[in-house]
């Protein structure tokens, strides 16, 4: 017996409770949000899609966080989204407090695992995991991995099955392609692409669509039923999901290839190649510098 919890039925909630749902796996699911009969309605348009699906899942919608507790998988995806021309890093101070809130208040089970979605989504897994003590980890750059090998599939013209390869380090403007990683018909990319042209993609895109549609909802919402459905079913496909990693005094969340089942590993980092584990470190440091200083404004709340 599954259940998957959904904190926060916003319009990204929304997406990949429906995907997870209509996925036909799990048991259960119970959804919260803060806002006074949100997730009680949502609740009565998933099950009518269930109707019509002829699928059994059992669903909730609650304004009890209470209700979340004995769930196994709990996706998090409370908190503002960036408007248009905004920075995720910007988002820190405010989706933290919540972030903050909720792994105090989160009434806890040992073994769930924590799936962060609220941005800036590595950081805010780092606070929950740092503040609940609970396995956590980020959606990270597996959005991006779909963003890199649907552009290639595009303007090489071949079917986006025939793409390989992988984006990691933070998500947001900082993340890398990882080059030694890509292939066609796993035959190294080499310089079959514009590489420049590729990078401003996977980081251009995003802000792009928020400017006209107001939110990234269905690929990121596909591509995190693909997580959730990659650890319920423990069905081990290598990821670049951010998880933690232990650096200096903190735990921080950076993506990387990564099997992904019903337990998180091991990591594929030691067969790329020297610069891209390179760039690996860079964003490493770059994003502990980062939350170190924005950890250290928060101090009333952490
Ligand atoms: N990781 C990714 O790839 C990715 C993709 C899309 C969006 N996001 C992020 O997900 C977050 C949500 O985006 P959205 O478009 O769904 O926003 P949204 O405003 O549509 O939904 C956010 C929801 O969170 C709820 N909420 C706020 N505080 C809460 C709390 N304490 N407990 C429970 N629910 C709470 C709000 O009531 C709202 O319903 C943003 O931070 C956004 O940047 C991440």
């Amino acid at each position: 017996m599954t259940t998957i919890g959904f904190i926060g039925t916003g319009k990204i909630g929304q997406t990949i409770a429906f995907n997870v749902l209509m996925g036909g796996y799990t048991d259960e699911a119970i959804l919260y949000d803060i806002i006074p009969d949100l997730p009680q309605k949502f609740e009565h348009e998933l099950r009518h899609a269930l109707a019509s699906r002829r699928l059994r899942t059992e669903v909730m919608g609650t304004n009890s966080l209470e209700d979340v507790s004995s769930c196994d998988v709990i996706v998090i995806t409370a908190g503002k989204p960036r408007k248009p021309g905004m920075d995720r890093r910007n988002l820190f101070v405010e989706n933290a407090k919540i972030i903050a809130g909720l792994a105090r208040e989160l009434p806890k089970r040992n073994d769930a695992i924590y799936i962060m979605v609220s941005n800036p989504v590595d950081m805010m897994a780092s606070i929950f995991m740092k503040l609940s003590g609970k396995y956590t980890i980020s959606t990270g750059d597996q959005v991006e991995t779909m963003r890199l090998r649907s552009y290639i599939a595009k303007v090489l013209k071949v079917p986006v099955n025939y793409v390989g390869g992988y984006v990691g380090g933070e998500h947001g403007d900082d993340a890398v392609v990882l080059w030694s990683t890509v292939s066609i018909k796993d035959e190294p990319v080499r310089d079959k692409v514009n590489k420049e042209e590729v990078e401003k993609y996977v980081k251009d895109i995003p802000g792009d669509i928020i400017k006209v549609m107001g939110g990234t909802t269905w690929g990121p919402g596909t591509i995190i039923e693909e997580i959730v459905r990659s650890i319920v079913l423990n069905e081990n496909k290598v990821m670049s999901i951010a998880f933690p990693h232990y650096f200096e005094d903190e735990i921080v969340h950076i993506s990387e290839p990564v099997v992904v089942g019903s337990k998180i590993g091991p990591s594929l980092e030691s067969l790329l190649d020297e610069k891209d584990r390179w760039h690996l470190i860079s964003a490493t440091k770059d994003f502990y510098t980062f939350y170190k200083e924005s950890l250290g404004k928060l101090q009333i709340v952490v």
